[in-house]
């Protein structure tokens, strides 16, 4: 994703500490103290500018959601597009996923969407993937037993190792589909670079796994 600089974005972040929470890691196992109500957790890891978490919140009032960003210039867009939502049901957090088990408590949370991540594609940097067993591993500590894992990416290279990652690791693949709009799933929503990619009539591979 091409980077702006938008030189006001710090101080619109810090102006909206109810919205981006300043203190992640002091959260861990009581994210849900900062909802209205407690109900399943959703966790967005890149949730870049942000269509994804603000319409999910928004169609899904018995849910709550956590977006995390790392890029300041993009995480302002994602603020927008939740406060247009006027939902209170959606946080975000402005940090680098590096090791999620320093921010969420085990079983925290119930579903992890990994949308469209980086794929990384060269092999020396198969450790920088979200689907590298490292990554696995946070995720299986931080979901709930029953709790999924799902992915959804353009890249089809990414997509296999993904799935072979998750076999190996194994996970159960609970399903696949190599094209996602064509398999009449009403319920999905679309991601900025979901819509981008699909506009181009590149197929949109997801699959739903779990631990
Ligand atoms: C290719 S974009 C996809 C954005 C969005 N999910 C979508 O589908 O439109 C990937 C995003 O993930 C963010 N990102 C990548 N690795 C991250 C990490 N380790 N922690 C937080 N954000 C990350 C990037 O800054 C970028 O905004």
């Amino acid at each position: 994703m091409r980077l702006r600089h938008k030189p006001w974005a710090a101080d619109f972040i810090k102006e909206h500490q109810d919205l981006v929470i300043p203190d992640p890691f002091e959260q861990k196992g009581k994210w849900q103290q900062l909802f209205p109500k407690e109900q399943p957790l959703g966790l967005e890891i890149g949730t870049g500018k942000g269509q994804f978490i603000a319409y999910m919140a928004s169609h899904n009032p018995d849910m709550n959601f956590i977006g995390i960003e790392k890029a300041e210039s993009i995480i302002v867009t994602a603020m927008q597009k939740v406060m247009d939502q006027g939902v209170s049901n959606a946080l975000l957090v402005h940090e680098n996923a590096e090791d999620l088990r320093d921010m969420f408590g085990k079983n925290e949370v119930d579903t992890i969407y990994l949308n469209f991540s980086d794929p990384w594609p060269k092999v020396r940097h198969e450790k920088r993937r979200l689907t590298y067993h490292k990554f696995l591993e946070q995720y299986q500590d931080i979901l709930k037993e029953d709790g999924k894992l799902i992915l959804k990416t353009d890249n089809r290279s990414f997509f296999e190792y993904s799935l072979v990652s998750f076999s190996q690791y194994g996970m159960t693949l609970e399903d696949v589909t190599l094209d996602l709009h064509a398999s009449g799933d009403e319920s999905n929503i679309m991601t900025e670079y979901e819509e981008k990619f699909s506009s181009k009539g590149q197929p949109i591979y997801r699959c739903i796994a779990t631990f």
